[in-house]
């Protein structure tokens, strides 16, 4: 079911989100009112050992002040639990730690109340907990004023003020679209406060300085809402790894245009999506209604999906969204004690510091000199290279570790040795490059039938490289079939595992699976311009 949450619903909010698992052992503590209302110097002791244990293992959790187990006097009075909160966040300060009220209960209309509170632990100035999310939703629903409202402070004038702050290139200042994957940061402090501030030059905004002093940063991964940029749009939810998707709608349009196929992909590729309806301000509350019962026919998934309807104008709802966002947490795994493996999206040559890539760490710590394997290159081989400097969202920093973005500049390297979809990794790891695979596929559309030697586009993390069709489990498939296909790319060996997700995509055609096989042996070919539907492989 699909909720709405577009009013005072903080509960739901605070109940739904992946942060917040109780604490046995704390909440325990918690449940003494009498110790609570005079804090003993050996239930502080206890109480800091328990957050120190739990803060070794996740930067932040939840708590409650004021539900008591015995259930006789539930709550406090409103000045004994301000007295008590100032008091646990001064315990949670000694441990570098701040405690955040998400939110005040009454207790059945008494005098007592309660209160939810998240703890979140105080960073470095130079490390930050990092999600990401990536916009997606049908053009001019908002998703660059939304970003641009967010992260530079200042609303809309409902004309394309506030998205001027994120158009990167020139064609999009004049036409007010999106064409390619943009990022920008909104940063909280570890008391849960938004750390950017209005500027007036842009979108220079230092991100350097955002990031020194957010212990959370939420990195949008803005995305194109035109049909034509699809192909971006894909790559943007498979080479980006995003945590969680924001589907965004506008209000008065409803469910248009590229809506359904980006809810597609998100749920595909297995991504929570949280839904923005915008532009409140101007749509008549009947055509709101339909828009809202039209998304909870689309949604019709068992998961719980937030809804939001704000105004980017008038700045309706906005606080809601914030507290929400506020409140995300990585999905990633930690896999800091694995072999390193960084998945490369993009490449540039920046002038006097030469080669440079971004990309995301999938495994292991990766520190500045170490040496890494990058590859494969068009006959499959890894090479050599020194990591001479790292960044992270353009803070210099010494490592980078799992699950977190960063760009690396290189030694000894040039630009055009480099592709998107190479990786690099521990040299320890000796590893492969594989020509063909077998994939598990579920067509999701196709005008007629897929047979052997059709051709499409294989997107899997940041690979992105067409691929044939060898041979398939039954002789051809037709929307809605599931079959277990076996694949070759057409131009380079590529670095993939067992296990990761790929989507198949040619015009309206999309199918999408897993990688279930890795085909050693297969013996590598030059690449040679293939026309469409030529066997390379006539065995
Ligand atoms: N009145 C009103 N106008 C809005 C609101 N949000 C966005 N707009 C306007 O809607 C227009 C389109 O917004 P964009 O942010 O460019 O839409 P987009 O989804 O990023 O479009 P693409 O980049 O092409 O995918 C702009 O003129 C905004 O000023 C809102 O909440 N209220």
């Amino acid at each position: 079911m699909a909720s709405i949450m577009n009013h005072n619903n903080v509960d739901e909010i605070v109940n739904n989100s992946h942060s917040l698992k109780l604490d046995l052992t704390i909440n325990e503590l918690l449940g003494q009112k009498d110790a609570l209302l005079k804090l003993e110097p050996e239930w502080i002791q206890k109480f800091t050992d328990h957050l120190k244990t739990k803060l070794k293992k996740q930067n932040e959790f939840s708590i409650k002040i004021g539900y008591f187990e015995n259930g006789e006097k539930i709550g406090l009075t409103s000045s004994e639990l301000d007295n008590c909160f100032e008091q646990l966040n001064e315990i949670a300060s000694t441990i570098g730690a701040n405690l955040i009220r998400l939110c005040r209960k009454q207790v059945n209309s008494s005098i007592y109340y309660a209160d939810e509170c998240l703890i979140r632990k105080q960073s470095q100035a130079d490390d930050f907990h990092e999600i990401r999310v990536a916009v997606v939703g049908n053009v001019d629903s908002g998703k660059s004023t939304l970003l641009g409202v967010l992260t530079h402070c200042e609303l809309d004038n409902g004309r394309g003020l506030a998205r001027q702050r994120l158009f990167r290139h020139k064609h999009e200042l004049e036409t007010g679209r999106t064409s390619s994957i943009g990022n920008d940061i909104l940063g909280f402090d570890s008391s849960g406060n938004v750390v950017n501030k209005p500027s007036s030059h842009g979108n220079s905004q230092q991100w350097s300085k955002i990031c020194e002093e957010s212990s959370k940063v939420i990195t949008f991964i803005d995305l194109a809402g035109h049909e034509k940029y699809l192909k971006t749009t894909i790559f943007g939810m498979t080479g980006h790894s995003p945590d969680y998707t924001l589907l965004m709608i506008g209000a008065n349009a409803g469910i248009v245009g590229m809506t359904k196929e980006h809810l597609g992909v998100t749920l595909a590729l297995n991504i929570p999506v949280f839904v923005v309806i915008t532009k409140i301000d101007m749509c008549p509350s009947n055509i709101l209604q339909n828009t809202i019962s039209c998304l909870k026919k689309v949604l019709k998934s068992p998961r719980l999906c937030p809804i939001f309807q704000v105004s980017n104008v008038e700045g309706t709802n906005l606080n809601y969204l914030k507290k929400f966002l506020n409140l995300l947490n990585s999905r990633a795994p930690n896999h800091d004690n694995f072999l390193a493996e960084f998945q490369i999206d993009e490449v540039y040559s920046v002038p006097g510091v030469g080669t440079v890539v971004s990309g995301i760490s999938l495994k292991g710590v990766i520190k500045t000199n170490d040496t890494l394997l990058l590859g494969p290159d068009s006959l499959g081989n890894f090479l050599p290279v020194a990591v001479k400097s790292i960044h992270r969202k353009r803070l210099p920093v010494k490592e980078v570790r799992s699950g977190q973005t960063a760009s690396f500049a290189l030694k000894k390297i040039r630009k055009n040795e480099i592709r998107k979809g190479m990786v690099m990794l521990c040299p320890s790891i000796n590893p492969k490059s594989y020509w063909e695979f077998e994939g598990e596929i579920l067509v999701l559309h196709h005008p007629t039938t897929i047979s052997a030697r059709y051709q499409a586009m294989v997107h899997c993390g940041s690979i992105r490289q067409t691929a044939q069709i060898l041979s398939m489990s039954q002789d051809c498939l037709r929307t809605g079939d599931k079959a277990k296909v076996h694949f070759r790319f057409i131009k380079n060996p590529e670095y993939i595992n067992v296990g990761m997700k790929l989507i198949f995509r040619e015009g309206r055609t999309k199918a999408i699976g897993t990688v279930t096989k890795l085909l050693i042996g297969a013996a590598p070919r030059p690449y040679c311009k293939m026309k469409r539907n030529q066997n390379p492989n006539p065995n």
